[in-house]
């Protein structure tokens, strides 16, 4: 991954962050997951949580470590972080991720993951699993620049990551025409303070 380029730019694409075969594992554990281990997708975290389907339509499912094919992604991402510190002295303290199914037609409007000074989400994640995506099945990732500009349009193909600041850039998942799954989650920096406990969602 071309930590440079996130450091220069605030986001980076990495188009084959891992190998077809473990894509392909993590696509079939999502497809075979039963409705009930989803839950409907919401806004604001902890006591500020609603949903609101004229926002984001999606489901999802947070990861647990319990959990031995959500651990491995789980772990995978923890020495992603490590490299990261190490490379950009960016003291992310732990990471959060949930999988997300967007049905046909499904959408998640323009929004920030982060607010400046109020979050400690730093980094966002996403890593989609669709084998053969093309532009015409849509649900594209749309990522804004500050004058609102289009940077990058994302189809969400398998095998591909995309991070970005999470208080920096707007962004958008546009309706799709097929089932569209992916894993997104955030390095977080430790937001506890005076024995408080930081709640992770
Ligand atoms: O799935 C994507 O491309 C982005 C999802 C997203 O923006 C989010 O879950 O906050
Ligand atoms: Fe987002």
């Amino acid at each position: 991954m071309d930590l440079d380029r996130l450091a220069e730019q605030g986001y980076v694409i990495v188009p084959k962050f891992l190998a077809p075969e473990q894509c392909h594992e993590l696509y079939q554990y999502a497809t075979q997951l039963a409705p009930q281990d989803w839950q409907q997708a919401g806004i604001g975290r902890a006591d500020q949580y609603t949903t609101n389907s004229a926002v984001r339509q999606d489901k999802i499912r947070w990861l647990q470590r319990e959990v031995p094919y959500e651990n491995a992604y789980l772990r995978m991402m923890d020495q992603l972080r490590v490299e990261i510190n190490r490379y950009l002295f960016m003291g992310l303290f732990d990471y959060e991720c949930h999988l997300a199914h967007y049905p046909p037609g499904a959408f998640y409007r323009k929004h920030l993951d982060a607010f400046k000074g109020r979050s400690n989400r730093i980094l966002t994640t996403v890593f989609y699993l669709n084998p053969e995506w093309t532009e015409a099945d849509g649900g594209q990732l749309v990522i804004y620049g500050d004058r609102g500009e289009v940077l990058e349009t994302v189809l969400p193909e398998a095998g591909k990551l995309v991070v970005f600041l999470s208080d920096v850039f707007v962004h958008e998942v546009l309706a799709g025409q097929r089932d569209r799954y992916s894993i997104t989650g955030w390095y977080r920096l430790n937001a506890s303070i005076g024995g408080i406990v930081d709640p992770t969602r």
